[in-house]
């Protein structure tokens, strides 16, 4: 099992803010890993590093690296608009852009310089379908993308993330604004993406890290406690605060 991202020494800064704490993991290729952790500890500050998110932050400040195919994105040399398309994200709200379904899928490849009609409609029937969209909106995709059902909104953004051909999908907290049926056709889909994808997911759902990650990290106070496979990490942690969290006690 080849390491897709590695980590080390890790520190960010809100200005006077010490967010994250010298962190070091190793993320695994064509993996789920879950970030699990109370309110506040640290889970999106470290999933919005690994695409340099927090850049736009005002005030942050980080120190170590963050290596993924041995390219510290940290370093010099590094195109945030080619960083960005390798590492896709999708968010908690589904937001997508006031469009028709075919030109919210379009839009990256066609920033990216694709032009070509007929390339442009494999892009979207492609993606549509690795999303499990496609049998829903192939009838409508010149429609507006915001008389979608929330779960299919949220479809569609990871359709737009897939368009680019992305090798790491960062996901926030995806399922919160869905309900119980969105929800678990989103999780199926996570489960069969990482065939091809390697996914990092922030979720509080106990239950769905459970089901979807192969390896789960926990965080406090910007710290990483213990990370393993999820089956050792749910049934027999190493610390006691990762019991305490997992079996309710606190967060
Ligand atoms: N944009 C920001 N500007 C300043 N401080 C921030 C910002 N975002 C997060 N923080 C601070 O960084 C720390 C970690 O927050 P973060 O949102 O990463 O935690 P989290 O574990 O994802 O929390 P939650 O589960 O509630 O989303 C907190 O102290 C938070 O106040």
């Amino acid at each position: 099992m080849s390491q897709k991202v590695r980590v080390r020494c890790f520190q960010l800064y809100y200005g006077t803010n010490h967010a994250l704490k010298n962190i070091d993991l190793d993320l695994a290729e064509n993996q789920v890993t879950a970030l699990i952790g109370p309110s506040g500890c640290g889970k999106s500050t470290f999933l919005r590093s690994i695409n340099r998110m927090n850049d736009m932050i005002k005030g942050v400040r980080t120190t170590g690296t963050i290596h993924i195919d041995g390219q510290n994105i940290y370093g010099e040399k590094v195109y945030l608009v080619e960083l960005r398309k390798k590492v896709g994200m999708v968010f908690q709200q589904p937001h997508p852009f006031p469009l028709s379904i075919y030109d919210n899928v379009a839009y990256g490849p066609r920033l990216h310089g694709i032009r070509d009609k007929k390339r442009l409609d494999e892009i979207v029937e492609r993606t549509l379908t690795e999303a499990n969209l496609w049998d829903e909106v192939k009838d409508r995709l010149h429609r507006s993308a915001l008389g979608m059902s929330g779960g299919q909104q949220q479809r569609l953004v990871l359709a737009r993330v897939l368009a680019v051909q992305p090798e790491v999908i960062l996901m926030d907290e995806p399922a919160s604004a869905l309900d119980p049926i969105s929800t678990e056709r989103l999780e199926e889909l996570i489960m069969r993406l990482k065939d091809q994808y390697t996914i990092i997911i922030v979720t509080h759902n106990m239950q769905q890290a459970a089901r979807v990650s192969d390896t789960a990290v926990f965080f406090l106070n910007g710290e990483i406690v213990e990370s393993g496979p999820t089956d050792q990490i749910f049934t027999n942690p190493s610390d006691p605060r990762t019991e305490d969290y997992i079996s309710g006690r606190f967060g």
